[in-house]
């Protein structure tokens, strides 16, 4: 008889549209999450003395895949510009590192639900005299490839001269060497370089339009929803708010991420 069931197919496997049992997400490999991150992005996402990845969107993001039932989670450091096509092309399963959701970036990828807002910041050297962003007019600014800072400097800064870099090292080493008079990165990142080098700040530019999101290839709904699932979990038991703190102190804390109950009425 099973024979028979076998052969005519009605052996009540799962149904045809859902991955395979074994790899509900459709990993690259079962049981492993490859994701595609930064390594200096701090405290977004860097690695520390020993090699290892961290930062708040790292341990979120960790967090969040072990809610989702994966705890072997593998980071691999790319060029920013690089990092969505690796995702959409199966060379990573996610990519994790403060990437802005934008309806441009939604042509390559898929994106769970935002988890983070904040600001694009430029900063400088205490002697560049660029203390605003009409300060740069006829100046060098530096932009990653790929980021939003390099498309609104595109757009906004058009007597700017850009340079494009492929990260942030190599963009505030160029700061450091006076070969560019500015960078233009995201807001925390910003933060731990003026306090590692002695950078000031000229600008800060809201980017609440965009909130980071995790990237993922577009046609992993499964995979999406385990994520997003985990994202609301972790916002709601209070999670996102301990690791906000740990890694941003003091910074402003956008509202739309805490538990429920620490919402003010929305008015
Ligand atoms: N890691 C990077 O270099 C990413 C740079 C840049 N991040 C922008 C952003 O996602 O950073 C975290 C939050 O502040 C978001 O509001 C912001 O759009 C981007 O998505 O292009």
């Amino acid at each position: 008889l099973a024979a028979i069931l076998a052969l005519s197919g009605c052996g009540g496997s799962s149904p045809a549209n859902s991955a395979p049992a074994e790899n509900p997400y459709g990993l690259i490999e079962p049981g492993t999450i490859r994701v595609a991150s930064l390594g200096d992005s701090k405290p977004y996402t860097f690695t520390d003395a020993q090699g290892n990845f961290t930062g708040f969107d790292v341990e979120l993001f960790k967090d969040v895949a072990h809610r989702a039932g994966v705890d072997n989670v593998v980071f691999t450091g790319q060029d920013f510009s690089g990092l969505l096509a690796a995702v959409a092309n199966g060379q990573f399963d996610v990519g994790v590192a403060a990437i802005g959701i934008t309806d441009k970036r939604k042509e390559t990828v898929d994106f769970s639900e935002g988890y983070l807002a904040g600001y694009l910041t430029v900063i400088t050297t205490k002697t560049s005299g660029i203390k605003d962003v009409d300060g740069l007019s006829g100046k060098r600014l530096g932009v990653v490839q790929g980021t939003l800072q390099e498309a609104y400097a595109v757009k906004n800064f058009t007597s700017a001269n850009l340079v494009r870099f492929p990260d942030n090292n190599t963009a505030i080493s160029a700061v450091n060497s006076g070969s560019v008079d500015a960078h233009f990165l995201d807001y925390e990142a910003a933060k731990a370089y003026q306090e590692q080098y002695g950078l000031v700040s000229a600008a800060d530019i809201p980017s609440f339009d965009a909130p980071a999101g995790f990237a993922i290839a577009k046609d992993k709904p499964a995979f999406k929803e385990a994520l997003n699932k985990g994202l609301a979990a972790a916002m709601q038991d209070g999670t996102w708010k301990k690791l906000y703190q740990k890694w941003f102190p003091g910074s402003p804390m956008p509202e739309q991420y805490l538990p429920k109950a620490e919402q003010t009425a929305s008015p």
